[in-house]
């Protein structure tokens, strides 16, 4: 079987993917992984129809050999997928294809998915995000600004009462938005279901001394109808978020749980990518991932923060914040391989997260913009003065940008902050 096509133009029904390839024969081993991903096996069978092979055939439509390994040859390719090869709103059964079998074939030394393009009618079959930028801003009543969130530590430990405590600090000292870590669930110290109304107590508590918006996502990552059990728990307990573990839990308990409605602000933690997007010579880009992410329709993603403790580096968060932000993408050859256009599908909120702290939250802004949602956990209760002062010195970090003044100028007003930046140096 032959995929190889280097004069095919892909339509733009076509679902597109571009990867690095690492091998002896690129050719071939291109030609291998289009057949495998898609209609084809290590051999001729009997049962293929010529009208099967005309109407599902993948092209690949580009191959560049980029360098190599002193050992293999690395190159990048890109390959169109007939959008009638798919069922197209059943993204598990997709990526069991296009992003399935072809990392394990032996003759693949390297492949690493960097990016794929939808379609309009691929886009046209998903939820997308039910609020976005725009509809998360519009619950806050927060119009501007980024918005400060904080992860109750530690991880896991604190007892109910403890949890819902700390969370109260956080929020009478400026956060707007609490969450669980990732690894918090229903551990028997602090069960799900009393941590919901505690903590959403303390929510109103909060807003009423305050008189600012304030919201808790409580994670409901499990098995997926223990999932809907818990969501159902925070629906009872009117909570405007839940929290899922978006990568552990799984691309059909997302779609599927988006698909229920239950009208929850969704916040996606991405705890456990890295196993796929991290090693350069095989997996899936975040990129690749986030595009994901925003078609199956969570409202916010833990996208990287540059400066903190979390690796990706500047251009790729970026790019990655472009992909899940704007409506039309322009590719740049580097992160994004694809010009995408998202045809009015909602935005992702995205989130900054991992080793923050005062001193890095200009530098995020400058990286991200003011459309950010910017977490500290460590850099909020690991304030020398505790969890009350440490929100209080991240919220003048956000007040210092937007009104364009150095955080050492702030830190003359707000003791905290002064605090916070002579602690973490
Ligand atoms: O869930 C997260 O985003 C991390 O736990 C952030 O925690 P940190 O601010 O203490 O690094
Ligand atoms: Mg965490």
């Amino acid at each position: 079987m032959d995929y190889i096509n280097l004069n095919y133009t892909p339509k733009e029904s076509d679902l597109l993917s571009c990867m690095i390839i690492k091998g002896d024969d690129l050719k071939k081993l291109a030609n291998e992984i289009a057949g495998e991903s898609s209609i084809g096996t290590w051999t001729k069978v009997q049962t293929m129809k010529s009208d099967i092979y005309e109407k599902l055939k993948p092209n690949v439509y580009e191959i560049k050999e980029i360098g190599n390994d002193g050992k293999y040859k690395i190159g990048l390719i890109k390959i169109a997928y007939p959008l009638y090869d798919f069922e197209i709103n059943n993204m598990p059964g997709v990526l069991a294809g296009i992003a399935g079998n072809i990392f394990g074939m032996k003759i693949a030394k390297g492949l690493r998915i960097l990016d794929f393009r939808f379609p309009k009618e691929f886009i046209d079959e998903y939820e997308g995000p039910e609020y976005g930028i725009e509809g998360v801003r519009n619950t806050l009543k927060i119009k501007e600004r980024p918005l400060l969130g904080t992860i109750v530590k530690p991880k896991v430990g604190l007892k109910t009462e403890e949890h819902a405590k700390v969370a109260y600090e956080a929020w009478v000292g400026g956060v707007d938005l609490v969450k669980d870590d990732e690894n918090l669930t229903s551990q028997d110290f602090n069960k799900f279901e009393d941590r919901v109304y505690k903590t959403l107590e303390m929510r109103d508590k909060a807003e009423e001394e305050t008189g600012e918006r304030k919201a808790y996502m409580p994670n409901i990552t499990a098995p997926y109808n223990e999932m809907i059990r818990r969501a159902e728990i925070a629906e009872d307990a009117e909570s405007e978020y839940v929290m899922i573990d978006v990568v552990v839990s799984g691309f059909s308990a997302v779609q599927s749980f988006r698909e229920e409605n239950f009208g929850f602000i969704i916040h996606a933690h991405r705890a456990m990518h890295a196993a796929m997007t991290r090693s350069k010579d095989f997996g899936i880009t975040m990129l690749t991932l986030a595009k994901i992410y925003r078609l199956l329709g969570v409202d916010q993603l833990h996208i990287g923060t540059v400066v903190g403790k979390m690796e990706g580096e500047e251009r790729e968060v970026k790019a990655i914040r472009d992909e899940i932000v704007y409506d039309k993408v322009e590719a740049d050859n580097e992160h994004k391989f694809f010009e995408q256009e998202w045809f009015g599908l909602n935005s992702v909120f995205p989130v900054s997260s991992g080793g923050v702290h005062p001193r890095l939250v200009p530098k995020i802004v400058e990286i991200l913009g003011r459309d950010v949602i910017i977490q500290a956990g460590g850099g909020i209760h690991g304030h020398p003065d505790g969890t009350r002062a440490g929100a209080k010195a991240m919220r003048a970090a956000i007040e210092a940008v937007m009104e364009g003044k150095p955080l050492e100028e702030k830190a003359e007003e707000v003791i905290e902050l002064k605090k916070a930046l002579e602690y973490w140096k």
